[in-house]
């Protein structure tokens, strides 16, 4: 891994977190070594300036879907660019040429349709995104290009996905080199088919995946000149076999027991089958149903499969579980097993409970105690069913049949990945030891990868160091003096218990580097695998090792009426007879050898299947977790072995792109892009890198320190940046200041003003008020006043005019009487007078107009005045 340089006050680093694995932050303050870590969680975290890694600012928000293109070549950059893509539901992410697939625990059919499959079919590696189908398509591709067999090497733990991907695989290949079935079954469909039939007997529920398989398996499959599928063989390897009568809860024994009790009930009578409840190698656990799961519909998938593949109908109806005569139950089984073994049922009793023994005088039939007669009959069962799914794995082979033409191969590994449990017996020890060997194989293979890179680019890469495994795999299998070779002599000598070939061990390995004695164990031992320390309880490890199967079976077994159980125990050569001991551990190794003999004939490519949580539950990612199985998976040690090397290379645009600020003046002159990367690099002192054809080689942590100047030179311009923009930012707030606070005066002037004219209107207002009331009420009083005045005067007045009237009204009567008295003497006097004179006027006119008319009648006519 790069070691951090160059991390100043400031720097965006990754720090270790017990929680998290690692953490993001920002360095606040480095004093010596020690660096205290404002991390994005809030908390302050004080580490070793040696425990620090960069982070990359620039990273694409997405992730990048090939590792190698991270600046950053290191464990926590890795792991966040898997959880960004993750959360994508981006399953599918490049390391180089190894493909990282993170179990997403719910189907994405889109990913996997037939369309997806066309897209695939010879697009360039690397054009796509990532995906089973490209790795696939390059094995097909290099295969039919180059006429070299390929081989894909699918690993990881148990239920990260190997078996799902392994599929993916195969129906992929068949996709590419699959004929039109003409004349019935086609080899690729019997190959797809042989998969729910090695699943019903190798598979089973464990607390770590529901359908896990408890088996290695290599398939092979052959192509013709033509690219199609001429044939193809399965090999499987170290099945559990002890799993067969010993389960613990709420795991199952393997399915095919499952569904033989749920097969139609014609089938469960005639086998004398029944509730899973009854045998007692299923009512250890009370885990007898899956979730999701009908045994009852599995079986009869299983047995059309079994068609498939070419398991005749008569074949398909054998079975056995077995009992200790016990009771009448018992008895009833044993009874039902030697019928379904078709072998006499004493003979069989006798198998398990009695033991022959041949002195020179004579033989002599031991009875067994209880516990050794269930240690027999579970030894029969284990043998048996082993037997019986080799048989399987045979007659798929054979009805699938092989092409004896075929030049080349594609081989599909889905093995066990590493192992350690808090238990780590022989089984872990195999498994482990098989990891063992494909990491040697995988190391090689990175290491020969990242030669030709160099080749290629034309730089020396001859100091390069590579770290090789094989003290750990001498420890294991050198012969003679290897584990396996000391456990192989225990198990030959009577004697040996497990004290006596653990005290072995620590006496051959003691000063080994590779190998621990525990303090205070006596037959536990530690290994140092290249993906940690397991510590092995060797109790059961001779037991385990032992494959012998006693005489007394197997002359039984052999003798059996039935033609197919007798064909599971053919008789033995004399010449093995003699030497009864065959160990598992020795006959691993040598498929272990077979098979590196074939993956070294073949070209590699390697899917990492990673398990992101073991809730088995989608969008759940468990850092801690995912690093533990990256490192066990061999990825990191792929990283360190690029690191070793050049771990960051970048084209040159690229490089000069990223890098060009740190010497601007070059990037005006007139170079060449190589050259201008050469300068830039030697204007900054760097040593040890190499330019290549196309790209720059960096050394770990250069890309770091170059990224360290660049970010000075960054920091500056930013903080000059920055500066101007603070003080136009300042004077804007300020002058926006201004105007506020001269607007919130006006303002407030323009409230008070108004609040004092309201006061002021208030009082004018109240002044007119008052001023009418007053006015009124003086007008009021006043009129009151007057009113009051007027009524006294007119009272008086009247009172005065009264009186006056009373006294005037006596006179003017009086006067009035008087003036009556005074006209009516003056009127009568006038009268008087006035007809005196009328009548002397009469008189007198009448003697005038007499005289006159005397005249007239003399004169005139007479004239009348009356
Ligand atoms: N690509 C995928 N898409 C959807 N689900 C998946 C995928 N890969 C794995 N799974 C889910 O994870 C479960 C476990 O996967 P699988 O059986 O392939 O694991 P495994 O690595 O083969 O485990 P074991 O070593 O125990 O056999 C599957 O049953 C399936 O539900």
């Amino acid at each position: 891994m790069g070691t951090p340089v160059n991390i100043i006050v400031g720097s965006h680093v990754w720090i270790e977190d017990p929680e998290l694995a690692w953490i993001d932050g920002q360095v606040l303050k480095i004093t010596g070594q020690n660096v205290e870590v404002q991390a994005s969680n809030g908390k302050k975290i004080t580490a070793n300036l040696s425990r620090l890694y960069p982070k990359d600012m620039e990273a694409p928000a997405g992730g990048v879907d090939d590792m190698t293109k991270l600046s950053y070549l290191h464990e926590p950059g890795v792991l966040e660019n898997l959880k960004i893509r993750y959360e994508l539901n981006e399953i599918y992410t490049y390391t180089g040429n190894i493909l990282i697939a993170i179990n997403p625990f719910q189907r994405l059919p889109h990913i996997y349709d037939s369309h997806m499959m066309q897209q695939y079919k010879g697009a360039p590696f690397g054009e796509l995104s990532p995906h089973v189908f490209a790795v696939a398509d390059v094995a097909y591709r290099a295969m039919i290009n180059e006429g070299k067999s390929n081989s894909i090497l699918v690993s990881g733990e148990s239920g990260a996905g190997k078996t799902e991907t392994t599929k993916m695989l195969m129906r992929y290949l068949a996709f590419l080199g699959g004929r039109t079935a003409t004349e019935g079954r086609t080899v690729e469909q019997q190959v797809l088919e042989s998969n729910p039939v090695l699943e019903a007997f190798g598979n089973a529920k464990t607390v770590r995946n529901n359908n896990s398989s408890r088996f290695g398996k290599f398939v092979e499959i052959q192509f013709d000149k033509q690219g199609r599928i001429s044939g193809a063989a399965i090999r499987t390897y170290l099945l559990e076999r002890s799993r067969v009568c010993q389960i613990s809860n709420p795991e199952r024994n393997y399915h095919c027991f499952y569904l033989l009790c749920a097969a139609p009930q014609e089938e469960v009578e005639k086998y004398k089958l029944g509730n899973p409840k009854k045998f007692h190698y299923l009512n250890q656990s009370s885990c007898y149903e899956l979730v999701g799961v009908s045994d009852a519909h599995d079986y009869l998938a299983t047995r059309r499969a079994m068609d498939i593949v070419g398991i005749n109908a008569k074949d398909q109806g054998k079975e056995v579980d077995s009992s200790v005569p016990k009771d009448d139950n018992a008895k009833f089984h044993l009874k039902t097993a030697s019928e379904l073994l078709m072998c006499d049922l004493v003979a069989l009793e006798d198998a398990l409970c009695k033991r022959v023994m041949i002195t020179p005088e004579e033989v002599i039939k031991r009875s067994l105690d209880p516990q050794s007669a269930l240690v027999s009959r579970d030894g029969l069962a284990k043998t048996l069913y082993s037997r019986l799914f080799d048989w399987l794995v045979d007659k798929i082979n054979s009805s699938i049949g092989q092409d004896p033409n075929s030049k080349s191969l594609i081989g599909v590994l889905d093995i066990y990945g590493f192992e350690s449990f808090k238990t780590n017996s022989f089984e872990q020890f195999c498994i482990n030891f098989t990891n063992e060997k494909l990491q040697q194989h995988f190391n090689q293979h990175v290491f020969k990868m990242e030669q030709e890179e160099y080749t290629k680019e034309e730089i020396d890469w001859s100091y390069i160091e590579f770290v090789d495994n094989q003290d750990v795999l001498d420890l294991i299998e050198k012969k003679p003096g290897g584990i396996v070779a000391l456990l192989d002599e225990a198990c030959m000598f009577p004697k040996s218990t497990h004290e006596t070939f653990s005290n072995k061990l620590y006496q051959t390995f003691k000063s080994h580097k590779r190998f621990i004695k525990p303090k205070l164990s006596r037959t536990d031992f530690t290994i140092a695998h290249y993906a940690g320390e397991v510590l092995y309880q060797s109790d059961q490890f001779l037991d385990k090792n032992k494959d012998y199967v006693v005489p007394e079976h197997q002359d039984l077994l052999s003798a059996s009426k039935c033609s197919f159980v007798a064909g599971l125990f053919p008789p033995l050569p004399e010449a093995s007879k003699s030497s009864k001991f065959s160990s598992i551990g020795s006959r691993f190794k040598l498929q272990l050898q077979q098979l590196m003999e074939t993956l070294n004939s073949t070209e590699p490519h390697y899917i990492r299947c990673v398990k992101p949580n073991n809730l088995l539950k989608p969008a759940i990612f468990e850092n801690a977790n995912i690093m533990q199985q990256l490192r066990c998976g061999g990825v990191l040690e792929a990283i360190r072995i690029s690191c070793a090397g050049y771990p960051t290379r970048r084209a040159f645009f690229e490089f000069i792109n990223r890098f060009g600020l740190l010497a601007p003046e070059l990037l005006e002159g007139n170079y060449d892009e190589k050259t201008t990367c050469q300068k830039i690099l030697d204007k900054k002192g760097l040593k040890g890198f190499q330019i290549g054809k196309t790209k720059v080689f960096l050394r770990a942590g250069q890309m770091a320190e170059l990224d360290a100047r660049r970010a000075e030179v960054l920091s500056n311009a930013a903080k000059t940046i920055q500066r101007r923009i603070q003080t136009h930012i300042a004077r804007k707030r300020f002058i926006a200041l201004r105007a506020g606070a001269i607007c919130l005066q006006s303002l407030c002037r323009g409230k008070l003003a108004g609040k004092q004219f309201d006061c002021l209107k208030k009082e004018a207002a109240a002044v007119k008020i008052q001023k009418h009331l007053r006015r009124y009420e003086a007008r009021k009083s006043y009129n009151k006043l007057h009113l009051s005045a007027l009524v006294l005067q007119t009272g008086l007045r009247a009172m005065a005019a009264r009186k006056e009237f009373r006294f005037r009204k006596k006179t003017k009567a009086s006067i009035i009487i008087q003036a009556r008295w005074r006209c009516h003497k003056a009127s009568s006097y006038y009268k008087k007078l006035l007809i005196g004179v009328i009548k002397a006027q009469t008189r007198w006119r009448g003697k005038v107009a007499r005289k006159e008319l005397r005249k007239l009648k003399m004169v005139l006519p007479t004239v009348v005045w009356l």
